[in-house]
């Protein structure tokens, strides 16, 4: 029993002096890490809005954005929380109604203002950016685009946000911005790697933007974009054709094969037994097609669909031009085109197409979705509507002659190949946010994109805090060793009195 009692007492970590220094110690490390962590926690978020307004020419969408408000331009933090479709058509289609213009935004206004915090309403800025229908109205009547904007400002200036004008945007900004807003989303541009072009189909019109190596924009210079963002340069290729949006596409289809006279135009681009009666009046008000107006065509014709696929193509091929080009190589319409590099995003129109055709699989050789498209148009119409009954009447009749146009676009106009067709994905969205144009605009005009890389502390939150811990009890086990002069002695085999 004594000798026990003599080992226990001759245990050297039971003295006062190092049970002291432990337990000082072991609350200097507590202290220490709970100063670190509670030094360098992250703020409560706070968040900031953007607003933008995409006013297409088939119809305009609301896109609210949000990004923590302490990162205003550390990369790769602004998404998408909320979008809302304006009811009814595109601003353009109100020109001879403009207040109904401003009054359609109104629902969508409405919504936003619920989902933006009120203490934020006067600090988000709000933007609205016209594409190509209003690109047509301006050059087909600039009075009336006027009034158009004018009605949609004053519609605008009614909401607490803070306003910052609506305006058109060119076709090299709708291009390069979507082509911005993909890279950003894929967090390309903040890693300087290589980059994903852009390949956006409207209503009435789409754009190609892509970074070639072989290009520097000397060539065709108004087809250049040079931005630089977190330090990289790019110069960027993009062209818009206008007209050669699905819609307008379309019209300048059924206006090359109204040519042929008056009466019914059987098209190859819908399906068999689909018959309508349209009006050439209405088929011609467009820009794009109102030269080809025949003379003393009567009010109305009769459409019906013969469902053929090769046809189909043939009549869309005959509204591109590809033999004008005075460059070393061109897309059509005399339009220059450097070689085609990279991977592709198609969004907009392309995606809404090729989803509904269950084509937005690229892995499937061209020739085979050729062959899927080619029975889809030979499908009569009865089936098609008895197989869709909720898709809208406009859109299911359009989506051949739509497949059909996308592919010659892409492989004749474009000139994607069997290979390179695999290049391009159909995409939506990218991360929950819609790709498009509307973010890269706002990204840009709030300056949220650096030209220089930010800098960034070198450790990550939960990175440094380890560090400060470990390093911590490597001193603290120093410092007991250094007081081993105070330790008291001991010896490895107690001695029995
Ligand atoms: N589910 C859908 C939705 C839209 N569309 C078609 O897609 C085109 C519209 O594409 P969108 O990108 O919305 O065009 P806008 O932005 O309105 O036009 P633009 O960019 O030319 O101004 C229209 O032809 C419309 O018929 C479709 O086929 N299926
Ligand atoms: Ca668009």
């Amino acid at each position: 029993m004594s000798a026990q009692r003599e080992m226990k007492e001759k245990n050297p970590w039971h003295t006062p002096v190092t049970i002291i220094i432990t337990v000082i110690g072991v609350i200097a490390i507590v202290a220490l890490v709970t100063v670190a962590v509670l030094q360098n926690r992250p703020l409560p978020q706070k968040y900031k809005y953007g607003i933008v307004l995409d006013a297409g020419s088939s119809h305009t969408a609301l896109y609210i954005y949000e990004w923590p408000a302490e990162k205003d331009n550390n990369t790769g933090r602004v998404e998408q929380t909320h979008s809302c479709k304006v009811k009814g058509p595109g601003i353009s289609s109100y020109a001879s109604n403009p207040l109904k213009a401003g009054e359609s935004l109104r629902e969508c206004m409405q919504e936003a203002e619920q989902r933006v915090p009120g203490k934020r309403h006067h600090e988000t800025p709000l933007y609205l950016g016209a594409t190509a229908g209003m690109r047509l109205l301006n050059m087909e009547n600039s009075v009336a685009s006027d009034k158009v904007f004018q009605a949609v400002e004053e519609a605008l200036k009614k909401f607490p946000f803070s306003y910052q004008g609506a305006r058109i945007l060119s076709g090299q900004e709708e291009g390069s911005f979507g082509w911005v807003t993909v890279n950003y989303l894929d967090d390309r541009l903040k890693q300087g790697l290589e980059t994903t072009g852009a390949l956006d189909l409207g209503g009435a019109s789409t754009q190609i933007s892509f970074v070639s190596d072989n290009y520097n924009g000397s060539e065709s210079p108004r087809n250049s974009v040079t931005f630089r963002l977190y330090g990289n340069d790019y110069n960027l290729y993009t062209h818009s054709f206008l007209c050669y949006g699905k819609d307008q596409a379309l019209r300048m289809t059924l206006a090359h094969q109204s040519q042929a006279g008056p009466g019914t135009v059987l098209d190859p681009c819908f399906h068999p037994g689909y018959t309508e009666t349209k009006n050439y009046l209405v088929l011609y008000d467009s820009p794009c097609v109102s030269d080809r107006k025949p003379q003393g065509a009567p009010a109305t014709f009769n459409h019906s669909g013969n469902g053929n696929f090769l046809e189909c193509q043939k009549n869309i091929k005959s509204i591109f031009d590809f033999n004008s080009c005075k460059y070393s190589q061109c897309s059509f319409n005399g339009v220059f085109q450097p070689l085609l590099q990279g991977p592709f995003g198609a969004f907009s129109a392309y995606y809404f197409v090729m989803n509904f055709l269950n084509l937005t699989n690229t892995s499937i050789p061209l020739d085979t979705v050729k062959e899927k498209l080619k029975d889809y148009c030979a499908t009569p119409w009865n089936q098609i509507r008895q197989q869709h009954p909720n898709i809208k009447l406009k859109y299911l009749a359009e989506y051949c002659f739509a497949g059909t146009y996308i592919l010659t676009l892409l492989t004749e106009g474009y000139n994607f190949t069997s290979e390179s067709y695999s290049d391009i994905k159909f995409i939506e969205k990218i991360k929950g946010s819609d790709a498009g144009w509307t973010l890269g605009y706002m990204l840009n005009l709030t300056n949220m994109i650096p030209a220089e890389a930010p800098d960034s502390p070198p450790l990550p939150h939960a990175g440094y805090v380890s560090i400060v811990s470990i390093i911590a009890v490597l001193i603290f086990i120093l410092f007991i060793f250094s007081l081993r002069p105070l330790w008291p002695r001991c010896s490895k085999h107690p001695q029995i009195v």
